[in-house]
């Protein structure tokens, strides 16, 4: 199997890189890509790591020979955050990159799986898409926004909130991935109650949680090392379901044909070879939380929409 990661000398795209050379299954082929030239050295290092993951890295302006036979292709390249600025304002670097990148996909590896981890990922998912259907290779069960990192959010807020083990709690968070468009499903988590209040304050945190980092880092990006582990994550997971493996479900930010929710929505999905194998029911929603969805759903259309113009 092999993994591609392109924008790899990245604060994301080296985390990523380091956690797939340890841990993905024996045999795997892992291609760092990067504009920038350290990235065949940022291999050489990882290469060093005993495990039995081959890495090679390629920098310049051409991803092919990194894509060349990819199953699987993350996209983690383009600028981040920095104090003051809203998701949105990466759209104007990050659309063009997306889309170049998103070119090059669909000409050496279309039948990849492809997860998008940069930002505006309520917009970039889509440009891809479109991308890949201006080249008639778009595939909607093969594309996925990455939303894992507010799910393993909630998961940490929740468990120093109830003193409670992280690893056995199960949250789900459906929309987006900006603010308000980020809704996770508190009143689904099994065997845990909140209080109105607590509900209140951990759906605000969840949500503000890539600008608390924004802001601790001091002008100096936005989350990494946790955006590294999420993507990691979900990544295992793509490799499983192509290894086979049922029954993997994941929340991302997918393409579906659900006439209630905008046209890309954060989802539960099951995995299985081809990408999507089915769409998996949300679930009952408390009051509040179905309050907040018809918020969000402007807010998402808006940024699909943009993302729909720029491709046109
Ligand atoms: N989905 C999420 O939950 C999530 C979480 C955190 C960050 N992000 C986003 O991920 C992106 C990357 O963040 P980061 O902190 O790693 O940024 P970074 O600046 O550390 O790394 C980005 C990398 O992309 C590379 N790059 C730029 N243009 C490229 C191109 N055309 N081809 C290949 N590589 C290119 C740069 O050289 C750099 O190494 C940002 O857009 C950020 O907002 C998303
Ligand atoms: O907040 C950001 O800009 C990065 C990322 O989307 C996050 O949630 O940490």
């Amino acid at each position: 199997m092999k993994i591609v990661i392109l924008g790899a000398a990245g604060g994301i795209g080296q985390g990523l890189a380091l956690l797939l050379k340890a841990q993905l299954p024996v045999g795997s082929e892992l291609a760092l890509y990067d504009v920038n030239s350290i990235t065949p050295g940022v291999a050489v290092d990882l290469s060093h790591i005993p495990t039995d993951v081959t890495v090679n890295g390629f920098s310049g302006k051409d991803p092919t020979l990194a894509l060349l036979g990819a199953d699987i292709v993350l996209i983690a390249a383009g600028i981040a955050r920095k104090p003051g600025m809203a998701r949105s304002d990466l759209f104007d670097v990050n659309a063009g990159i997306v889309r170049k990148l998103t070119e090059d996909i669909a000409h050496t590896c279309p039948k990849a799986l492809v997860g998008i981890i940069t930002n505006p990922v309520n917009s970039t998912v889509v440009i891809s898409a479109e991308t890949f259907k201006k080249a008639g290779v778009y595939n909607k069960n093969k594309l996925f926004g990455i939303t894992t990192l507010d799910i393993i959010r909630a998961r940490s807020f929740i468990a120093k909130l109830k003193n409670k083990v992280s690893e056995n709690i199960k949250v789900p968070v459906i929309g987006g991935h900006s603010g308000v468009t980020i809704l996770p499903l508190l009143s689904q988590i099994p065997d845990i109650s909140l209080t109105e209040s607590e509900i209140k304050t951990l759906t605000q945190s969840i949500q503000n949680a890539g600008t608390e980092v924004v802001k601790a880092k001091e002008g100096g990006g936005s989350a990494t090392l946790s955006m590294a582990y999420a993507a990691a994550l979900f990544c295992f997971s793509l490799v499983r379901a192509l290894n086979g493996e049922k029954g993997i479900v994941e929340y991302a930010y997918v393409e579906s044909d659900r006439k209630q929710y905008p046209r890309f929505f954060a989802q539960p999905v099951l995995l299985n070879e081809n990408g999507i194998a089915e769409y998996k029911e949300i679930g009952a929603l408390s009051a509040f939380e179905q309050k907040h969805l018809e918020k969000i759903l402007d807010e998402l259309n808006k940024d699909i929409g943009l993302a729909e113009q720029f491709n046109q």
